[in-house]
């Protein structure tokens, strides 16, 4: 019997080719003999007679109803979108804008409808080639025509041309009185049968994800609430409960500001979202931060992390001491680098700022001018000063250490290498920062290593072949000329511009003078305090001595000086007490506090102790002739006469405390002639504080 016919019109091909394989796969084809045929083709392909017609939309009809052989009926295609195709619109968050996509109006504003009978709620909004459409619509929707979705989208979920639905099958089979038809709903039944499994796959998938996500957020240590765009409570972990104090309450499904604690509620409101904050609630203070959860655009609720602040605090603390325990913690602050010229605050100022940023450092100076003080200090006002400082000294290690040293080796990778390996000391910077002192005394293979770490930012053991990624900030010093180095050839000059990009001159100490009171009165501050004695001072002598000195060795070798006369000086600090003065300045203080004392039994033996002094003093001011130091003496109340003054001088003279110039020169105070004064001060001040 030949096979009754099924004619499918319309005007695209891709309904056709659609309805043909549809008919093929639900085996209606083995039923009818089935035929496409395009609207602008009919006038030269004629239906056949008998035919059932079924176009694809109603307007078709009256463009087809001409072409119709007597007989034939024709019915309209309803279409539906298909299940599978479906399943990729699940995926967008439901209440948001989507724009459907469709080649003309008639066709977008036909999906919409259907995806609305469909029960998906989302704000749609049409588009076809040249329609306007809000422009914050980041998802679109479309049933196969991609081509026509706007660029600046960035989602598209195609779902596909639509299939002809069920009661359209049901009409052609109907028409026919075909009793098939069962064939064809088992059919579109399995394809749903499949889709029910598939769904039922990832219900069980999402339970599992869920029940996963609550053990790990259960095991975190902070407190966590999540909450939905409505306040209404989601998730809450086993410590948000005990901090709240909830237990036995089941509060997931509730208002947030019914269930949780009404002032507890407020505070968590008043956090800003992203940023960290002490909260003090029920007498104890918290750390809260507040995330804000947005998908595609929208604004899903929020996540409230919170834990005690002591908690926080104990954590920081273990994991600093840990750092300290490996000695990887810089331990001076800004505070601690003390210098109040305008020089020296320039540069601390010029330090505070390149603090904040990441770039690389270079510290030039001469040695104990403070560098490594200031790495520190940089790390600790810099962002990463809660994670690791790290010193080298390249002068310090030997050249086949130090590379093993600084980035570490493998197992194996040398004799002797250590089982497991070794980390080295870029990987222990790991985001905190490196110092590398003493730059200059790398080697020409460290340098280029560095060059390559620098550039890089990656490292490689000694004996590894995997790269690890760092993230350091480089602190480097020397207090050699790099720029005579790289003349010379002994150090490289790109590596010299990897470093230079934020250089800082510390200025030695003989250029800022000025400073040096004021060095040594916090030092000998510090001093006093460590060895639990009361402050001294120092003589004007010996404070003038101090600032006229060169300090080759800078503060270090003030601070060192300061140091010795906290341990030697009584009340107050004289100049023959200067190490840098004399060889060996212990010794000599004790003959030379001999010879003074031999020098003091004399003069007082002789009655002329005080005047002896009363010249010194007068010459400590200047050189001078014997008449106008007579007349100064006298103006002072002491009258000697001249035969006086001048055996006086030449005492003085023979026990070498000053110097007699030839003819008028004049006489003048001698160092040692200093010394004696100095030591009398001291003396008389244990005499003052004796008789007291
Ligand atoms: N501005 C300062 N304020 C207080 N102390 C300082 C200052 N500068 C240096 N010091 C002291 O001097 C010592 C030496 O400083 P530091 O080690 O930082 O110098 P450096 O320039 O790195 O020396 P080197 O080049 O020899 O390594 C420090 O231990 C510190 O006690």
């Amino acid at each position: 019997m030949e096979k009754k016919s099924v004619t499918f019109i319309a005007k695209m091909d891709e309904f056709l080719h659609s309805a043909v394989s549809q008919c093929v796969e639900l085996g209606v084809s083995d039923d009818f003999h089935i035929e496409g045929i395009r609207v602008d083709q009919l006038a030269f392909r004629p239906i056949a007679e008998g035919s059932l017609v079924v176009i694809s939309s109603p307007s078709l009809e009256g463009m087809v109803e001409s072409y119709l052989p007597q007989g034939s009926k024709m019915i309209i295609a309803k279409r539906m979108f298909s299940y599978q195709n479906l399943r990729g619109m699940l995926e967008i968050p439901k209440g948001i804008k989507v724009l459907l996509v469709s080649d003309t109006p008639e066709t977008a504003y036909d999906n919409i409808e259907l995806i609305r009978a469909s029960g998906l709620d989302f704000e749609l909004y049409p588009y076809y080639p040249g329609a306007d459409y809000p422009k914050d619509i980041e998802i679109a929707v479309t049933p196969g025509e991609a081509e026509h979705v706007p660029p600046h989208i960035r989602k598209v979920v195609d779902i596909g041309f639509r299939v002809i639905d069920l009661s359209t099958w049901l009409a052609i089979y109907t028409h026919f009185d075909n009793d098939n038809f069962q064939k064809v709903t088992m059919r579109i039944m399995q394809s749903l049968v499949y889709i029910t499994k598939e769904l039922n796959n990832e219900i069980q998938h999402a339970h599992l994800l869920s029940k996963y996500l609550e053990a790990i957020v259960n095991g975190i240590e902070d407190a966590v609430i999540a909450c939905d765009e409505e306040e209404i409570i989601r998730f809450i972990n086993q410590k948000a409960i005990d901090s709240l104090n909830l237990r036995g309450a089941s509060i997931v499904g509730e208002k947030a500001a019914v269930s949780l604690p009404s002032d507890f509620y407020h505070l968590q409101q008043q956090c800003e979202e992203n940023e960290d904050i002490l909260v003090d609630w029920a007498n104890k203070t918290y750390f809260f931060r507040k995330t804000h959860i947005f998908m595609e655009g929208r604004f899903l609720g929020s996540l409230l992390l919170f834990r005690q602040a002591v908690e926080i605090e104990k954590l920081e603390h273990d994991y600093r001491m840990r750092l300290y325990s490996k000695g990887l913690v810089a331990k001076y602050q800004f505070d601690d680098i003390y210098g109040e010229s305008p020089s020296f605050q320039k540069v601390l100022q010029i330090a505070r700022k390149i603090a904040r940023s990441n770039s690389t450092v270079l510290l030039l100076g001469e040695t104990g001018t403070g560098k490594e003080l200031l790495a520190q200090a940089i790390h600790n006002a810099s962002p990463r000063r809660r994670e690791p400082f790290v010193g080298v000294n390249f002068a310090a290690i030997s050249e086949s250490l130090l590379e093993s040293e600084l980035f570490g080796y493998e197992e194996g990778a040398f004799t002797g290498a250590r089982k497991g390996g070794h980390i080295g000391w870029f990987e222990l910077a790991h985001k905190g920062t490196i110092f590398l002192d003493e730059i200059g005394d790398a080697s020409g293979a460290i340098q280029n290593r560095l060059l390559r770490v620098l550039q890089e930012r990656q490292i490689m053991r000694v004996g590894g072949n995997k790269v690890i990624p760092t993230d350091i900030r480089v602190v480097a010093a020397t207090n050699q000329d790099l720029k005579q180095m790289i003349a010379e050839g002994t150090f490289r000059a790109d590596l010299y511009y990897r470093l230079n990009i934020l250089p800082i001159h510390l200025p030695p100490l003989r250029h800022r003078q000025e400073d040096i009171p004021w060095l040594v009165e916090r030092f000998i501050r510090k001093y006093s305090y460590d060895l639990r004695r009361p402050p001294f001072t120092l003589s004007k002598e010996a404070m003038k001595a101090m600032q006229e000195y060169e300090w080759p060795g800078n503060i270090r070798e003030l601070e060192n000086v300061v140091e010795y006369l906290a341990h030697i000086v009584e009340d107050e600090g004289f100049v023959y007490q200067l190490p840098f003065l004399v060889e060996n300045a212990e010794s000599l203080d004790d003959g030379f506090s001999e010879e003074c004392e031999q020098l003091v039994e004399e003069y007082s033996k002789r009655g002329f102790l005080e005047e002896m002094a009363a010249i010194l003093l007068e010459l400590q001011q200047g050189g001078t002739g014997r008449y106008a130091l007579s007349e100064q003496l006298e103006a002072h109340g002491l009258s000697i006469s001249s035969q006086q003054l001048r055996y006086r001088l030449k005492l003085l003279q023979s026990n070498e405390l000053i110097q007699v110039g030839k003819g008028r020169q004049g006489s003048k105070i001698s160092s040692k002639g200093e010394q004696f004064l100095d030591f009398l001060k001291r003396r008389n001040g244990k005499g003052n504080r004796h008789e007291s």
